[in-house]
C-alpha cells in the first residue's frame, strides 16, 4: 500500500451480523446500518481500493462473525484488512484463508507478545498492529481493557520487525470530532513504519489535514461514521486526497 497518495479504508465493522458504528468502541451504542456485504459492495463500487472490515463480536468476546466476514471478504475484489478478535493460531489461520490482504492484530499484540513476534516473522506484511489508545494508554480485548504504554509497546513491535501500524484514538472514534493529527504525528515520529490513521474522520477537510501527513508516515485513513452519516460521499473524498 506505498504510494504518495493518502489510501482511504471504509470501514465495516460487523455486530450481530449487521454493519454498525459505535461511539468510542463502546459495546451498546451501536446504529445500524444493515447488511455488511451490501455495505462493502457499494464502498467498492464507489471506488474503494481496501475496505477495513471488523468483527467486532469477535474483538467483545460476544461470539463472531467469522463465516459472513469470509464471505464478505470472497465477494469483494478489493484488498481487505481484517480486524476483529484475531488473538491465535486458529484465529488467525481463519482470517488469513478468507483471502483477505492483511489482518490487524490488537488485544494480541499486549497480552501475548511471543505469538504476535511469531505471526510477524512468519506473515510479513500481512500481519499490522493495531495501536488503539487513550491517552498514551493502549486499550485491548475490544478497547475495554488497559494494555500498556503506546510507545513502549511501539519500540518493542518495531523490534519484532511490524510492517504496519493502525492508529485508533479510542476517544475520537465514532463520534465525528476530527483525527487526532498530533497522536499521529507523534507515532509518526517514533517509528519508521507506514501509519493507517482510524477514528474521528468528520470532514473532506479532515482527510485533507491527514493527507498532508503522507510525508511523516501515514499512509492510509479508515472512515466510517462519516460515509455512513453521508457527511460526504466516498467519491468526494476520493476526490480530496488525490491531489
Ligand atoms: O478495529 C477493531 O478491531 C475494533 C475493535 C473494537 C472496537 C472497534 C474497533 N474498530 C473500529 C473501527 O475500525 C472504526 O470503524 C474506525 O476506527 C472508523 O472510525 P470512525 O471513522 O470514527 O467511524
Amino acid at each position: 500500500m506505498s504510494s504518495n497518495r493518502l489510501i482511504l479504508l471504509p470501514a465495516v465493522d460487523v455486530r450481530d451480523g449487521q454493519a454498525v458504528r459505535l461511539v468510542q468502541g463502546e459495546s451498546g451504542t451501536e446504529t445500524g446500518y444493515g447488511d455488511p456485504l451490501e455495505a462493502a459492495l457499494a464502498w467498492q463500487s464507489a471506488g474503494a481500493e481496501w475496505v477495513h472490515l471488523v468483527d467486532l463480536d469477535a474483538a467483545f468476546g460476544t461470539g463472531d462473525n467469522r463465516e459472513q466476514l469470509a464471505e464478505v471478504v470472497g465477494r469483494l475484489d478489493v484488498r481487505v484488512e481484517l480486524s476483529g478478535g484475531i488473538r491465535d493460531d486458529d484465529s488467525l489461520k481463519a482470517a488469513l484463508a478468507t483471502g483477505c490482504a492483511r489482518v490487524n492484530l490488537g488485544t494480541a499484540a499486549l497480552e501475548s507478545p511471543d505469538w504476535v513476534r511469531g505471526a510477524i516473522a512468519e506473515y510479513g506484511d500481512r500481519i499490522a498492529v493495531g495501536l488503539d489508545v487513550r491517552g498514551t494508554t493502549l486499550r485491548g480485548r475490544g478497547w475495554t481493557r488497559a494494555g500498556g504504554d503506546l510507545y513502549e509497546t511501539l519500540a518493542r513491535l518495531d523490534a519484532d520487525g511490524c510492517a504496519r501500524y493502525v492508529v485508533t484514538d479510542v476517544a475520537r472514534d465514532g463520534t465525528m470530532t476530527g483525527p487526532n493529527l498530533g497522536l499521529l504525528r507523534d507515532v509518526c515520529a517514533a517509528t519508521d513504519r507506514p501509519v493507517v490513521a482510524s477514528g474521528g474522520v468528520s470532514s473532506l477537510d479532515d482527510l485533507r489535514a491527514l493527507a498532508e501527513l503522507v510525508p511523516l508516515g501515514v499512509e492510509g485513513a479508515i472512515t466510517g461514521k462519516a460515509l455512513y452519516d453521508q457527511a460526504f460521499t466516498l467519491t468526494e473524498a476520493l476526490e480530496a486526497v488525490s491531489r
